[in-house]
């Protein structure tokens, strides 16, 4: 690098940026007289020639800068490394050749608007992602420019130090990328602005007014790049949308405090962040606890009982597009109750006509919830009433008055005439007693008549009552039937829902009463997103007012398939109109021999998924390993050796819950300090956990330990040892009786060792 033409420059603009950046932070956080001595103390120690001039008429204007505490911090964690990369872009209007420099945040000479760093997110940033030299295009502000890059160099910087910068073309392999690649894994995912690629870029930047639907192979940045394009999002948007108004949907707890790291970094923390279940729960402030997914995909693997294919199949109906058709005839039975089309009439007086009522229901309300319109209604009879109340009573008054004026004149004789204006004073009296007695309350007698639905009763009355249940459900075999009544009214009972019937509750909630302010999100981001039952997302399709979903997932990890998602099309057709769909197919995670071996699996699942393309990085091939007793010694036998590779992060995955359980148990005696992950506790960085909680996880290295139920030749058993097979970063050891075991049988042997 010392020898690079250009290296003297390099140092040169590294140390302008940097006495940039300090004088803006020297003027945010110290008085005039030390931000002067700041400048001075800068601009003496930059010596530069030809630009020295500009750079110090651009240091003199920094003060002016006001920045928000927020901005502040930023610009402090920036100085450490202002900028990762730098194009030279000729834009076919100029004259001359410009140089950007692109960091994580921009930061603009407040005199000229020119950037001293450009965003990563910024329009003229995406050519520098876009794999080509030469001329490009990119949109900004709803125009296309032309120009041409000339460069791209990539600059490795250490606490604000210049370690090396490298020029990239296409021939050239991005050796930043593949440094980055060979870090340990500290337990947290990270940002990776400086080496997205291409296929990320691309998902990154996709039409932000539009649903996505991301297909991408395990380790190939599906999660890293949701973040990234939430991050892009707020920035391309940030007129029209707060951070506070995303919505990002986790599988677990452990899995949002294993992307919160990220989150700071990309400026999106203050996204919710949550799971279906637990956002479900909040909304309709359910009480009863949720027996979720991962509990009956591990009674599924872990006991025999004879109802288990007829829970699967509860489960799996409850997630589709015909249970949602039944829940909406439910719908269409419950509006009936509604249709009240009687008139409102007080003390004799029609106060609103009742048709008029039923069409202010139906038509001009038709945008609200339905206990909303009902509020609505009561509103406008009370407001009605007000003012038909005056009317009614000085109608009244009049006519007395009118009777008692003509009965003053017309009648002669003294006592008749006092006898009569005696009787229509007290009339007149009884009238208005009698109107402003019926009014009271009358509003309240009216809308009595509309049924008053609370969302869970309502979803237990649909199994409860008999006829109903029998009409909706008629197209059901008996058996799955009545099971699934039983089924659901004893866990009801128990004060308790299963994960499957949270979309119903929620799609409920929408009808009747709609998502409140608090809850509504503007954007939702959707990750593992192939475990979501079909309701599921139509659920939350429909609770907000939005069609900007990014989902991403892989269906080669449809563990919870039952269930789940088992093709994209579903959505494509049935929930979203015209959703983007790409794929991600190269995978970052792991080396080439760990994803070769991974690869065997997807190709004996019947899913027909394309195999994934390791980017390049090798290491050693997985390697099997003879158990001895609990294989704990085994596994005691790599660690030193591992370690002292440099490996930080370390898991041994199970097949079920009670096999880690039991591991971890033969292991307390042990000084290895394996952790047992229940999913809620902290992640460290030597875990035992079973295949579920593990996907979307990584560790530097993995021991797949078998245990009492080998993975066997089915769906699920492949797609969980395929997830476990994708998490480590650097080696994979199995650990067990035999290589079928790991139905390595199924694989060529040169895909891996035995020890
Ligand atoms: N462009 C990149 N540069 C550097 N690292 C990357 C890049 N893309 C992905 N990675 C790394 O690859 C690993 C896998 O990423 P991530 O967990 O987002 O993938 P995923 O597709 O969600 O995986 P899975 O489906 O297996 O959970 C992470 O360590 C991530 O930092």
């Amino acid at each position: 690098m010392n020898n690079h033409p250009d290296y003297k420059n390099e140092l040169e603009r590294l140390d302008f940026t940097k006495a940039y950046m300090d004088t803006l932070i020297a003027a945010q956080e110290s008085d005039q007289t030390a931000l002067k001595e700041k400048q001075a103390d800068a601009l003496q120690k930059l010596s530069f020639k030809d630009s020295s001039l500009r750079y110090q008429e651009m240091l003199a204007h920094a003060s002016f800068m006001k920045m928000s505490k927020e901005q502040l911090e930023n610009l402090k964690r920036l100085r450490k490394k202002p900028y990762f990369a730098r194009i030279n872009f000729h834009r076919k209007e100029k004259t001359e050749e410009e140089i950007f420099y692109i960091g994580k945040v921009s930061l603009f000479d407040r005199e000229t608007q020119m950037p001293i760093i450009l965003d990563w997110r910024s329009p003229l940033a995406n050519v520098y992602y876009e794999g080509r030299l030469g001329a490009v295009t990119y949109d900004a502000h709803g125009e296309t420019y032309e120009g041409n890059v000339s460069l791209k160099r990539q600059y490795t910087i250490e606490d604000g130090e210049l370690k090396d910068f490298r020029d990239i073309d296409l021939t050239t392999k991005d050796e930043l990328l593949q440094d980055s690649l060979a870090q340990n894994s500290e337990g947290r995912l990270s940002e990776i602005v400086s080496t997205i690629q291409e296929e990320q870029n691309q998902v990154i930047r996709a039409n932000l007014r539009k649903p996505i639907i991301v297909q991408g192979a395990a380790g190939s940045g599906k999660t890293t790049i949701a973040l990234h394009r939430i991050s892009y999002f707020l920035y391309s948007m940030k007129e029209i949308f707060k951070p506070e108004e995303m919505l990002i949907l986790a599988p677990n707890q452990l899995f949002i405090q294993y992307i919160s790291e990220v989150l700071p970094e990309l400026g999106v923390q203050k996204a919710r962040q949550t799971t279906y279940a637990d956002y479900v729960t909040q909304v309709i402030n359910l009480k009863h606890s949720v027996i979720t997914q991962h509990e009956t995909l591990m009674r599924m693997l872990e006991d025999e009982n004879d109802e288990k294919p007829l829970s699967l199949w509860t489960a799996e109906f409850k997630g589709s597009p015909n249970y949602k058709r039944v829940v909406d005839k439910y719908l269409e039975h419950l509006k009936k109750s509604y249709l009240i089309d009687e008139d409102f009439v007080v003390a004799g007086f029609k106060v609103k006509n009742g048709k008029n009522i039923k069409r202010l229901f139906l038509t001009d309300f038709s945008y609200f919830p339905y206990q909303v319109r009902v509020n609505k209604i009561k509103a406008i009879l009370q407001s009605e009433l007000r003012r038909k109340k005056k009317i009614m009573l000085k109608k009244i008054a009049d006519k007395y008055d009118r009777e008692l004026d003509r009965a003053l004149f017309d009648i002669k004789d003294p006592d008749k005439r006092r006898v009569r204006v005696s009787f229509l004073l007290t009339k007149k009296e009884e009238k208005l007693a009698q109107i402003n007695r019926e009014a009271r309350g009358a509003v309240k007698r009216y809308m009595d008549q509309y049924p008053r639905l609370k969302v869970l009763e309502t979803y237990r009355a649909l199994f409860e009552k008999e006829a109903l249940y029998e009409k909706l459900m008629t197209n059901l075999p008996q058996q799955e039937r009545n099971f699934m009544k039983e089924e659901t009214l004893k866990v009801l009972s128990a004060k308790k829902v299963h994960a499957e019937d949270l979309a119903a509750l929620l799609y409920l909630k929408t009808f009747l009463y709609g998502i409140d302010k608090d809850d509504q999100a503007k954007k939702v981001i959707i990750d593992e997103a192939q475990d979501y039952s079909y309701f599921e997302i139509y659920s939350l399709r429909k609770a907000f007012q939005t069609e900007l979903f990014t989902i991403v997932g892989d269906l080669a990890q449809g563990i919870y398939r039952y269930r789940g998602l088992k093709n994209w099309d579903v959505l494509k057709d049935g929930i979203f109109t015209e959703p983007s769909y790409l794929t991600l197919q190269k995978t970052y995670r792991t080396t080439v021999e760990i994803m070769e071996l991974a690869n065997q699996l997807l190709a004996l699942m019947p899913d027909d998924l394309p195999k994934a393309e390791p980017v390049v990085r090798h290491g050693n091939r997985p390697l099997f390993i003879k158990k001895n007793g609990t294989g704990i010694s085994q596994l005691k036998n790599k660690l030193p050796s591992e370690i002292g590779k440099g490996m930080k992060s370390f898991a041994v995955v199970t097949k079920t819950r009670k096999e880690a359980e039991a591991l971890h148990e033969d292991m307390s005696g042990t000084d290895l300090g394996f952790e047992l992950m229940d999913g809620k506790n902290e992640m460290g960085d030597r875990m035992i956990l079973p295949a579920y909680l593990a996907k979307g996880l990584e560790f530097d290295v993995i021991f797949l330990m078998s245990g009492s139920s080998p993975y066997k030749l089915e769906e699920l058993d492949l797609k969980m040892l395929y997830v476990s097979m994708t998490r480590p970063l650097h080696r994979l050891y199995m650990i067990g009786d035999s290589p079928e075991e790991f139905l390595l049988h199924k694989v060529k042997s040169d895909y891996y060792d035995i020890e």
